[in-house]
């Protein structure tokens, strides 16, 4: 990094500290974003390391708080003055405002839609009857099972790495992951087949990135503004806003994408939600189009609108892990009991992927070997705590000759218009296994 000149405006004249969590993909968020603002500001940066509960302490994430304690350490560093700056996966950030902190910056998003990992490079459509697919978020559940394909919905945890080793070693058929992480993490090869967001749609603000500064720092705040992307900041405030205005939680079933609508000059935005039963049984969805600078009001707007269709209860359902999903035939891995969860590594993208999982004690995975982690993503305790499956990141045995990654295409244009569709009923499919469906997290 070059030191070119440090100081500058305000701040202590050193580097702009940033502080992140160590998860590999936290890191790399970081990295990325230290990168960009040594460029555009000509200041240094450096990254300091924020060590949170969730990183130390051996207690199951769900135990501690959930994801909130890695963003609540990350806000303390910076209110406390140990650290200048701090970079969040936008959607793992509560939509409470943070006092005394600020939305410094929302750089260009990364795709936000989810994708699938499959084993043998097998596509979602090529997933049989019964198929294992794996993932925490009550989201990506619901919405998996609501598809009808009759797949076993695994609720899993942990990092990429954790999570996708699960597809490597034979114990899923494929996992569901956001686009966004893989890319940032350089594995973005791995991916077998991108969800439609017609089928799936990501959590609110998925793929973007949030920064985050004290209220105060004015140089902070001047130097993130160079990052800061009008797009991507209109798209995520109508989706938070949304989540807001259902009173969701980061575990909530409810998935949102807002994208710049054709029109002419531009300037229109249309924002499609989802919330569903975890179960899939049941799915509402609905769309708005408005003006750009309006988002929030967009966002509440659709909101209501669901809200009139019944999503306060399907809302809540999100919460006990164990009742909804479990109950639905939720299978999960290594021939755990339903509602059983693989509970790995709450690293970085451990984030609403553990949708309340508090009812339900995560269940310890047949021991296999000892919980090292890949050199690359540094074990969290917790990850320790419950010995891991076989974790191979990086290990390209995944997709097999001739299956190109499906993941380039950007997420399609304008699908759908301003389309409401209250109340899809969707039976999931009850196979005798008694579990089908998958999932779509937050
Ligand atoms: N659930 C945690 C989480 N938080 C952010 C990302 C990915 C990056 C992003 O969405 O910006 C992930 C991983 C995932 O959902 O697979």
């Amino acid at each position: 990094m070059t030191a070119a000149e440090v100081g500058g405006a305000g701040a202590a004249g050193g580097p702009l500290r940033l502080g992140t969590r160590r998860s590999p993909l936290a890191r790399a968020q970081s990295e990325m974003v230290a990168e960009r603002l040594r460029a555009t500001s000509g200041r240094a940066v450096v990254l300091v390391e924020v060590t949170t509960q969730g990183d130390v302490d051996r207690a199951p994430l769900r135990q501690i708080g959930g994801t909130g304690v890695f963003v609540a350490a990350l806000r303390e560093a910076l209110l406390e003055g140990r650290v200048d700056l701090a970079v969040h996966s936008f959607k793992d950030l509560p939509t409470a405002p943070a006092p005394g902190l600020v939305l410094a910056a929302v750089p260009p998003r990364e795709d936000p839609r989810d994708v699938l990992v499959g084993a043998g490079g097998a596509g979602l459509g090529d997933l049989p009857v019964g198929a294992r697919v794996g993932t925490g978020s009550p989201r990506r559940a619901a919405q998996l099972r609501a598809l009808g394909l009759g797949l076993d919905v695994v609720d899993v945890r942990g990092n990429v790495d954790t999570r996708v080793g699960f597809v490597t070693s034979g114990r899923l058929d494929a996992v569901v992951l956001a686009s966004a992480g893989l890319r940032r993490l350089g594995r973005h090869d791995e991916v077998t087949d991108v969800l439609d967001v017609d089928q799936v749609l990501p959590a609110p603000a998925q793929g973007a990135l949030a920064l985050e500064c004290r209220a105060d720092d004015d140089a902070t705040a001047q130097a993130c503004a160079a990052l800061d992307d009008p797009a991507a900041r209109a798209a995520t405030t109508a989706e938070r806003a949304l989540l807001a205005a259902l009173e969701a939680g980061c575990s909530a079933p409810v998935g949102a994408l807002a994208r710049p609508a054709a029109g002419e000059g531009g300037g229109l935005l249309e924002l499609v939600a989802v919330v569903a039963a975890t179960d899939g049984s049941r799915v509402l969805r609905r769309s708005v189009r408005g003006d750009e600078a309006e988002a929030a009001e967009l966002g509440r707007r659709l909101a209501a609108e669901l809200l009139a269709d019944g999503a306060a209860d399907l809302v809540a359902d999100g919460a006990p892990a164990g009742s909804a999903a479990a109950g639905a035939g939720g299978g999960s891995l290594g021939g755990l009991p339903a509602g059983g969860a693989l509970d790995v590594a709450p690293d970085a993208v451990a984030g609403p992927d553990h949708g309340g999982a508090a009812a339900a004690p995560p269940v310890e995975p047949p021991p296999t070997r000892p919980p090292v982690d890949t050199p690359v993503a540094p074990v969290l305790p917790d990850e320790a705590g419950t010995p891991p499956l076989p974790i191979h990141p990086s290990s390209p045995a995944l997709r097999p000759a001739g299956t190109p990654p499906p993941g380039s295409q950007p997420p399609p244009g304008g699908t759908s218009s301003t389309r409401r569709t209250p109340g899809t009923a969707q039976t999931p499919p009850a196979d005798a296994r008694g579990s089908s469906s998958q999932e779509s997290e937050a």
